[in-house]
């Protein structure tokens, strides 16, 4: 699973979803837009665009999945409950992964039910550049004798560990900087994969002025 706001989705999500999934020999990986990121406002565009969008993004992708399961729920889009859909989907025996940047992880102890992500699942934290900073004493609390050396140890078990990865395109690419250029009229052209940008231009999404939900 890689869940994310994706408003917009864009290459550092989708090179980083490709990169994981050969690193860790995935079969595949959800992209699962949130609905309602539960720490943060709300997104500038509708749910149901930044699915579309997703889908743009992917494109034929071989082993990535648009997956809108988190739309098909009400309330805050809760991570602990996504994963326990995908273990019930995929059984005890699966290896399931919860990759998410090292932005979003300095962060995790603030999350509905940290426990129960790691009773469903493992955590792969991908650096990013311009996001290196000390862990908090919350988070290093939650994650002690978890931490493994690489995917083969990850792999070894169903849930329950930790790995750090550096992806070989570590891309300094965020979709605040996306929509700030698109508000102000500048180029994004390879940040955005071009059926993504094309769409957005063409509906004047993140424009300044622009309704929210495009
Ligand atoms: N360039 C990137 N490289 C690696 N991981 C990324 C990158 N951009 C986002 N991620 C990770 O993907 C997940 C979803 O990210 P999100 O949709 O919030 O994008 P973002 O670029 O961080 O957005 P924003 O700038 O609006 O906060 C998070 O775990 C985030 O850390
Ligand atoms: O479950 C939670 O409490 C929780 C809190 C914050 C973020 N998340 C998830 O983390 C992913 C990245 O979130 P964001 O806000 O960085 O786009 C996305 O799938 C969110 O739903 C989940």
């Amino acid at each position: 699973m890689l869940g994310g706001t994706f408003d917009p989705v864009h290459l550092g999500h989708l090179r980083s979803a490709v990169e994981l999934r050969e690193a860790l020999g995935l079969d595949r990986v959800h992209m699962i837009p949130a609905a309602r990121p539960p720490l943060r406002g709300e997104p500038r565009v509708t749910p149901e665009e930044r699915l579309t969008l997703l889908r743009l993004g992917i494109g034929d992708t071989p082993g990535l999945v648009a997956d809108p399961r988190e739309l098909e729920r009400d309330g805050p889009s809760y991570s602990a409950d996504t994963l326990a859909e995908l273990r019930a989907a995929y059984g005890v025996e699966a290896r399931l992964v919860m990759a998410l940047g090292h932005d979003a992880f300095l962060r995790l102890a603030d999350w509905h039910a940290p426990e129960r992500l790691f009773a469903e699942a493992h955590l792969v934290v991908v650096d990013r550049p311009d996001h290196e900073a000390a862990l908090p004493e919350p988070l290093a609390e939650l994650i002690a004798g978890r931490e493994v050396e690489d995917a083969a140890a990850l792999m070894a078990a169903p849930a329950g560990g930790l790995l750090r990865l550096r992806l070989p395109s570590r891309m300094a690419i965020s979709a605040t900087a996306v929509r700030r250029r698109l508000a102000e009229g500048r180029s994004v052209r390879y940040l955005l994969p071009e059926a993504v940008e094309a769409r957005a231009l063409a509906l004047g999404l993140y424009r300044r002025g622009a309704e929210a939900g495009g």
